[in-house]
């Protein structure tokens, strides 16, 4: 059996006060791909917070990429997030600069300081998301598909263990979302560890995988056919 990437056991997710998911246990091991559905404000956005350390684990164990969050301490987020890709619905790119200042932001931001080193790295992710020839161009100027691919190459940057992507096609037409789903399978399958939050069910058939399904508090796994 693989790695663990990421383990939680008996944990109840918090939004303030406010329990969202209790008993949450899942088990997640390198090079797996696996969907997290469930309706709007039943927790998948809480639960990716938490992973994430934007929200405390209160109650319950878990390890992500090697790091405890329960006794994660403040310094120790930006190092977490260095081990993680993260992917938002709305992309997040800085919109006062272009594309390859938003990665070398993000890079010198992270510790790197070799130009060489920081001008092939960016090349390189942006070549693996099909927007190479892009690298000179503002946000605005390309499209909704195409900034998300550059947020996926933006997240890629550190090599991550996981990646975790909140409704990456949340904003994009049916036929975007397959390109931008294209690029997350590929990156799957040169071995990256990937957990995709999701409303669109086309791509769960699509694209089939293991699905965890957050419903009335709780996260259980669905086959296929009941989702
Ligand atoms: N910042 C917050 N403070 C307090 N409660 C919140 C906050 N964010 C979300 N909640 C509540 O937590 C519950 C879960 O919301 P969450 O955003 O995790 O759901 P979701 O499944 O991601 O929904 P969506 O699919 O709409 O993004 C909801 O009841 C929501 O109102």
């Amino acid at each position: 059996m693989s790695a663990s990437i990421l383990k939680l056991h008996n944990v109840t997710i918090f939004q303030e006060t406010e329990p969202i998911l209790a008993d949450v246990n899942i088990d997640i091991h390198k090079g797996e791909f696996i969907y997290l559905i469930g309706k709007t404000g039943s927790g998948k956005s809480s639960l990716m917070k938490t992973l994430y350390a934007d929200l405390d684990l209160k109650q319950g164990e878990g390890v992500i990429v090697d790091y405890d969050l329960r006794t994660l301490k403040q310094n120790d987020i930006p190092f977490l997030r260095r081990k993680l890709g993260i992917v938002f619905q709305d992309f997040k790119l800085l919109p006062d600069r272009n594309i390859f200042e938003n990665l070398l932001f993000v890079l010198k931001a992270t510790g790197w300081t070799n130009e060489v080193d920081m001008n092939t790295r960016i090349e390189d992710v942006l070549d693996r998301v099909g927007m190479l020839q892009h690298i000179r161009k503002m946000p605005h100027q390309i499209s909704g598909g195409e900034q998300q691919r550059v947020a996926i190459a933006r997240a890629l940057l550190n090599d991550p263990e996981l990646i975790l992507a909140d409704e990456p096609t949340g904003n994009l037409d049916p036929q975007t979302s397959v390109e931008v789903m294209e690029v997350l399978q590929q990156i799957n399958q040169n071995g990256r560890t990937i957990l995709m939050a999701t409303h669109d069910y086309a791509l769960l058939l699509k694209y089939p995988a293991k699905t965890l399904k957050c419903d009335e508090g709780k996260v259980f796994e669905v086959v296929q056919k009941t989702v």
